[in-house]
């Protein structure tokens, strides 16, 4: 089963904030034009230049220079987003106040621009130093690209030739994720203070070890760059197919501690989902994309309705104040997911509390086409008992797998399982250590050998340098 197909399972459905298909090739790339046919004057050995100069770009795709890129993006504002933000009305005034400000103008004027960002993102660009190796996904704000760093590949090439007849000439690249932001988007969206949010507790929590790590933060005229360490494997769910009790086991321990040392710093991260939660090169976890995190006292509550609506808790959709154990919820669906291959139905829980604007269209969709005796009795009351609600495959999974999701499936959030300490006293942690020094002595690469868990194939869609061309493409038109 490959990558793509893993994403059209059950518990993928509906949940994508990024497109990954590079195969649909949509325009040229300027740093990548074709050569002009039949131009004025031109020679035919100077056409067969051009072509050749051609020829010889597309084959050197896989080392785009971020510097000769046209950095001018535009965004769709179709793009679907399945991570959403009520924006609250204090920063939606702020916004106004700044379109205001420009309102004689037809372009944002250049020192504004960088102003508005310039506390949490240097001014001086760093593009020119890393080359484009292909773009690893799109996201609601910008791209993620995974790049080199060209300085450190050199030394790295000068290195191995001087070491001839060495029989280990492998070392790691100097790779990194980059993500890049336009800043007009941000701006249009009223998400300024957000991304700063973003920046500052990604550079405050990075260096937690299920937590991936910030590098550098710097911003050009038009966009803004997230340079952070890149995580090999991909998604979660994109390259495990399957997953065992003991793997679980150490999954669970993993994101846990992540969210745990982030409420603990005073953060609610309000995004926890597969898409966001990556995979080593070792196959440890890490946690990444802090654009819902919200500094939050532990104990203190929030109300701005966010999130991703099949991770979201109910006190959420209710639209009801809320607590870091909104985290734990999501958790349980991500267990839930990995037990049994499925979510628990949600969509009778959502009709019954979204007010009918912030419902998933299909979900509406299937209300008000189904006729009145065939909908589903839980949508007139509200569900109390969990058992209504866990996918029925559930019920044969063993005892400590059913207790785990009871646990963080609560529905009442003071209820819930809300913290590592309270999770290391439940059966599954009998006689394991939910510590991050314990957790990485362990080897999931094993397990996953022991257990016939099967992996995908995840990069059959970056690879070949017609795919980099695409991702520059892309880049640019996006
Ligand atoms: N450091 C990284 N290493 C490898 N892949 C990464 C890294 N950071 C992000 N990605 C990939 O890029 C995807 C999008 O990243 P991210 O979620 O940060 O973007 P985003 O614009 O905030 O997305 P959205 O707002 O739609 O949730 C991730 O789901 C992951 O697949």
């Amino acid at each position: 089963m490959g990558n793509v197909k893993s994403r059209n399972d059950t518990h993928h459905q509906g949940n994508r904030k990024f497109t990954r298909n590079l195969s649909q090739p949509q325009l040229t790339t300027t740093a990548v034009q074709p050569p002009p046919s039949g131009t004025l004057g031109e020679t035919a050995q100077q056409q067969q230049t051009q072509h050749d100069h051609h020829q010889q770009s597309l084959k050197q795709a896989s080392f785009w220079s971020l510097g000769s890129l046209n950095w001018n993006l535009s965004f769709s504002t179709s793009g679907r987003r399945h991570s959403f933000k009520q924006r609250q009305k204090s920063s939606r005034k702020s916004f106004n106040t700044l379109q205001y400000s420009r309102r004689s103008k037809t372009q944002w004027h250049k020192p504004l621009t960088n102003a508005i960002f310039s506390s949490h993102f240097k001014e001086s660009s760093r593009n020119s130093e890393f080359h484009i190796d292909h773009l690893v996904a799109k996201g609601a704000f910008g791209v993620v690209f995974r790049v080199i760093d060209k300085n450190a590949a050199e030394k790295q090439q000068h290195k191995h030739g001087q070491q001839e007849n060495n029989t280990d000439k492998q070392s790691s690249t100097p790779v990194y994720a980059l993500k890049v932001l336009k800043k007009s988007k941000i701006i249009s969206e009223n998400s300024i203070q957000q991304i700063k949010d973003e920046a500052d507790i990604q550079k405050l929590c990075g260096h937690h070890p299920f937590i991936v790590q910030q590098i550098d933060l710097w911003q050009n005229r038009h966009n803004l760059h997230i340079l952070s360490e890149y995580v090999p494997n991909g998604e979660l769910f994109s390259k495990i197919a399957n997953f065992s009790l003991d793997l679980i086991r150490i999954y669970l321990a993993e994101i846990a501690l992540a969210l745990d040392f982030l409420h603990n710093a005073g953060i609610i991260y309000r995004d926890a989902k597969p898409e966001n939660i990556l995979l080593s090169a070792d196959y440890h976890l890490k946690l990444t994309d802090f654009g819902l995190s919200k500094w939050l006292k532990l104990g203190l509550s929030t109300k701005t309705m966010c999130g991703t609506f099949q991770y979201m808790a109910p006190e959420i959709l209710r639209g009801e104040p809320y607590t870091h154990s909104v985290d734990w919820w999501s958790l349980g669906i991500i267990v839930c997911q990995m037990f049994v291959k499925r979510s628990p139905d949600i969509r009778q829980f959502i009709t019954i509390t979204l007010p009918e604007h912030l419902q998933p269209k299909d979900s509406v969709d299937n209300i008000l086409h189904s006729r009145q005796e065939d909908l589903p009795e839980a949508i007139n009351r509200d569900l109390r008992d969990i058992d209504e609600f866990l996918p029925e495959e559930v019920a044969a999974l063993p005892h400590e797998a059913r207790d785990v999701l009871k646990r963080l499936l609560e529905f009442d959030g003071q209820k819930r399982l809300h913290s590592v300490r309270a999770l290391q006293k439940i059966a599954m942690y009998k006689d394991f250590k939910i510590e991050a020094k314990y957790l990485l002595n362990l080897r999931p690469l094993d397990i996953i050998k022991n257990d016939n868990i099967t992996l995908f194939d995840g990069d059959e869609n970056i690879r070949s340098a017609e795919n980099n061309i695409e991702a520059a493409t892309l880049f640019q038109n996006f």
